[in-house]
């Protein structure tokens, strides 16, 4: 007898956003938003200035509350709110951002080592942090004498590389980059860029880019939005949607580009000065 038809596996995707709404007074800064972000993917959510695109990041990540919708990662839904260190802990290892100025969010009395190691002692008590801290540290392309370096010491790639080590220590499922590579010069972002898509190689660790670059868009994400006055006015795969835009307000996006974005060469320059 032949054997059934087996369903395909299809695994959770590491992220889901269900019609997120939030109002502040008259403004609705996120308005009926929703997107899909499967394991190891990139997203890249795109929008002028006041579109919602921090909003939602915002909400994803549990800094800000939703009016109504839900954020489902792994498949769970998140509850808005946590009681307990032991359930907010675990909340933040689902998700963690990253800030377009680290210098904002590194302690600049702390070492780079020190930081990496209160983040691992926080989330994984009891492991070989010293190892790790190095595994981090090799990950992110810092050699091990930054280990000792304070943020001031740091340049602004290297912050933003230690910024990213310290969401990579709690082994998140998703890593919410806010503008994470706007501050930089473009030599560097492109450095940084290469960095992000190694790490998702070599780690499955899924990507929400919240940029205004389009550029930045089409060298990391697969997948991206275009919102709007707090919606979703676009969406769809990456190449597809800057090579033909459907929406009128993508399209000027794309016109009003000052730079056609990162092209290969580039990135494969930038990857030779690493
Ligand atoms: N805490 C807040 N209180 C009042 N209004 C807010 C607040 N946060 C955001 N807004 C408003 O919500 C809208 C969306 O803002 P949001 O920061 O999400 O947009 P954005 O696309 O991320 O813009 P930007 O790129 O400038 O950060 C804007 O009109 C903004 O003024």
């Amino acid at each position: 007898m032949p054997e059934p038809a087996r369903r395909p596996v299809t695994p959770e995707p590491a992220l889901q956003a269900v019609g997120l709404t939030r109002t502040y007074g008259v403004v609705r800064a996120v308005d009926g938003v929703s997107f899909t972000l499967p394991r190891g993917g990139s997203l890249g959510i795109v929008g002028e200035s006041g579109s919602g695109k921090t909003t939602t990041a915002r909400i994803v990540v549990g800094l800000e509350q939703a009016d109504s919708g839900e954020v489902v990662v792994g498949g769970r839904t998140r509850p808005t709110t946590v009681r307990g260190r032991a359930r907010r802990l675990a909340r933040a290892r689902e998700v963690q951002m990253v800030f377009q100025d680290p210098y904002l969010s590194l302690d600049p009395r702390t070492s780079v080592a020190t930081v990496l190691h209160e983040t691992l002692r926080l989330h994984f008590p009891g492991r070989d942090h010293p190892h790790r801290v190095r595994e981090l540290l090799d990950q992110v392309g810092l050699a091990t004498r930054a280990a000792d370096a304070r943020p001031g010491q740091l340049s602004g790639g290297q912050r933003q590389r230690v910024a990213i080590a310290r969401a990579l220590a709690v082994e998140p499922a998703v890593l919410v980059l806010d503008e994470a590579v706007a501050a930089l010069d473009v030599s560097v972002q492109a450095q940084i860029l290469n960095l992000l898509s190694d790490i998702r190689e070599q780690t499955a660790v899924g990507y929400l880019f919240i940029t205004h670059d389009l550029g930045v868009v089409r060298c990391v994400t697969d997948d991206v939005i275009v919102m709007r006055h707090g919606r979703v006015i676009e969406a769809g795969a990456t190449a597809d949607v800057l090579a033909a835009p459907r929406h009128p307000y993508t399209r000027l996006l794309l016109d009003s580009v000052p730079h056609p974005g990162w092209d290969p060469e580039q990135i494969a320059a930038a990857r030779r000065t690493l």
